[in-house]
């Protein structure tokens, strides 16, 4: 996963990831613009193996977070990688997935569990957290947040993505992700991931622990 090479920067023509625009008003009287950013939705799943006590989580790399790694400097047509290796971009994430396909949110998770992780999960095992705002500078996408509790019996799969993703899936128990959350940092995970944890610590962790 954290053999990158040959990484090169090019133009963006146009995306179906991303899509950016300006966005044009007035407040107050005053004529004003922000530049946008248009980004699917989507949905991440705290899982929580019961049989094992562990959270199921899942470790990939991120273009994003290699190239803002990169030194200013640095960031040319060409990088070089013997410099900045790959392992720069990993992350640990709640396994997750992006709103596009015409399904429920419920169902989307669903896929992503089974796709990333392995589990094949019920539906009314899923329970809905919460949503927030992904960034609210310049994107602002939705990003809905699930728990469920599963046991070895429900993994059916490998899970590690489909296609050419290549996720490995991390298992970390409580005291494990209780020192994670009490570092320093940075940290390698984006805030929604953050806030899905210290939910976690907070409403489920306490009946895990015995
Ligand atoms: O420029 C791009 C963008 C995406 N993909 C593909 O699109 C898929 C997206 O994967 P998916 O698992 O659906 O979404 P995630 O990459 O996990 O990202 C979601 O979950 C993250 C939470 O961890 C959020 O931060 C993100 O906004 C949200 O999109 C991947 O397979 C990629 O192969 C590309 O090929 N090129
Ligand atoms: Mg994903």
């Amino acid at each position: 996963m954290e053999d990158i090479r040959n990484v090169r920067l090019a133009p963006l023509k146009d995306s179906n990831y991303l899509k950016p625009f300006r966005f044009l008003y007035t407040q107050n009287g005053t004529p004003k613009s922000w530049d946008l950013l248009g980004v699917h939705d989507s949905v991440g799943i705290i899982i929580y193996n019961i049989t094992r006590k562990v959270l199921v989580l899942v470790k990939q790399f991120r273009p994003a977070v290699y190239y803002s790694s990169v030194h200013p400097d640095n960031r040319k047509d060409t990088i070089d990688t013997d410099k900045y290796p790959g392992s720069l971009g990993t992350t640990l994430e709640l396994c997750a997935g992006i709103v596009d396909k015409n399904k429920s949110l419920l169902e989307i998770a669903r896929e992503e569990a089974l796709e990333e992780c392995g589990y094949d999960i019920p539906a009314d095992k899923m329970e809905e957290i919460a949503t927030c705002r992904s960034g609210v500078g310049e994107q602002s996408a939705l990003f809905t947040v699930f728990f469920c509790e599963v046991t070895d019996d429900m993994k059916t799969g490998a899970g590690g993505g489909i296609e050419n993703e290549l996720i490995e899936i991390v298992e970390k128990t409580i005291p494990e992700m209780e020192e994670m959350m009490n570092s320093p940092g940075p940290l390698a995970s984006p805030p929604g991931f953050l806030y899905a944890i210290m939910w976690f610590l907070h409403h489920k962790a306490g009946k895990y622990k015995n």
